[in-house]
């Protein structure tokens, strides 16, 4: 994504003013001014739109419904830079004005939650495909990310993250609300709700729903070899030779975690989630 702010490392106070309140739901700075034309945002029925909460597996989901959608190889995948062809809707780059005039079928990419996308989009025509990751998996990750992103040079401890994620004090808000109320639209004829695990535990169903809400037809055949080009892309990433720890896989949280951390988190993971029938994998 593109980076517009200082170069500046945060202090807790740095860090949280860098965010603004929308709703109630704390959001990155780029989506500040533009929430309204965001809702008003014009889709069209031939559009799909890709949903996550950050570091959910967003660019493996891309690449496999870029996959499964165009038939396109694997290696030319690779190659290309598909982020390029993946517009996410909030960014500053490309910007609302350049998607809206992209040629149709579109691909487009968000993280805000269900209520701030464009309204046409509920109940409409236009696919959504929404991906949740198991949380503590996702947690990591996203510490991770924000120890690396330059706008954001986080700097406090991994507990103090995940605190902030259990208090739903981090970008794009709650992950707890994010996710339960996609949850709760996962019947709705144009969503179709995934979860990453899956793509690790059973990509062969995931290949299939994911070429049937398209509206795909292949045979036996040419789903086999849909489902081992995308055996090929989580490989890329996951089993990576040159990477020394497999990214990506699912479970290693269980190296970051301590005992205590790990119980508060599922206390308030019961908490948050208790009443909601969503359950994920923690290990596969
Ligand atoms: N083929 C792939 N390309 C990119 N990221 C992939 C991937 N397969 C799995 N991932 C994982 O997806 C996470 C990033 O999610 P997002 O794309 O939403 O930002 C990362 O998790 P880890 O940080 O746990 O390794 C990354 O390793
Ligand atoms: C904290 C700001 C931010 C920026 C971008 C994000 O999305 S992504 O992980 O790069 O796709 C999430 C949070």
């Amino acid at each position: 994504m593109a980076e517009s702010e200082a170069e500046t490392p945060s202090t807790p106070g740095e860090f949280e003013s860098k965010y603004f309140e929308f709703h109630g739901v704390r959001l990155p700075p780029f989506c500040r001014g533009k929430m309204e034309e965001i809702a008003n945002f014009p889709v069209r029925p031939s559009d799909v739109w890709i949903v996550t909460y950050p570091k959910s597996g967003t660019s493996l989901l891309q690449e496999v419904v870029y996959l499964v959608s165009q038939g396109a190889d694997p290696d030319e995948i690779g190659l290309m830079n598909i982020d390029e062809q993946l517009p996410v809707l909030e960014y500053p780059q490309p910007g609302l004005d350049i998607i809206k005039e992209l040629t149709s079928p579109r691909l487009i990419k968000s993280h805000l939650p269900y209520r701030f996308l464009p309204s046409d989009l509920h109940n409409g025509d236009s696919k959504v495909i929404y991906m949740a990751r198991n949380p503590k998996d996702l947690v990591v990750s996203y510490y991770q990310f924000h120890r690396s992103l330059r706008t954001m040079s986080y700097r406090g401890t991994f507990q103090e993250f995940c605190r902030r994620f259990m208090n739903d004090k981090l970008g794009y808000g709650s992950w707890f609300e994010h996710v339960q109320e996609f949850w709760e639209h996962r019947m709705d004829s144009n969503v179709l709700f995934l979860k990453y695990e899956d793509m690790h535990r059973d990509l062969v169903m995931m290949v299939e729903q994911l070429a049937r809400f398209l509206g795909v037809t292949c045979d036996k055949a040419q789903l086999e070899s849909l489902t081992e080009h995308c055996h090929q892309l989580v490989d890329q990433c996951c089993n990576a030779e040159a990477l020394p720890v497999g990214r990506g896989r699912v479970g290693l949280w269980k190296d970051i975690f301590t005992v205590s951390m790990n119980e508060k988190f599922d206390l308030v993971y019961k908490q948050k989630m208790g009443k909601c029938d969503l359950t994920f994998d923690f290990y596969l």
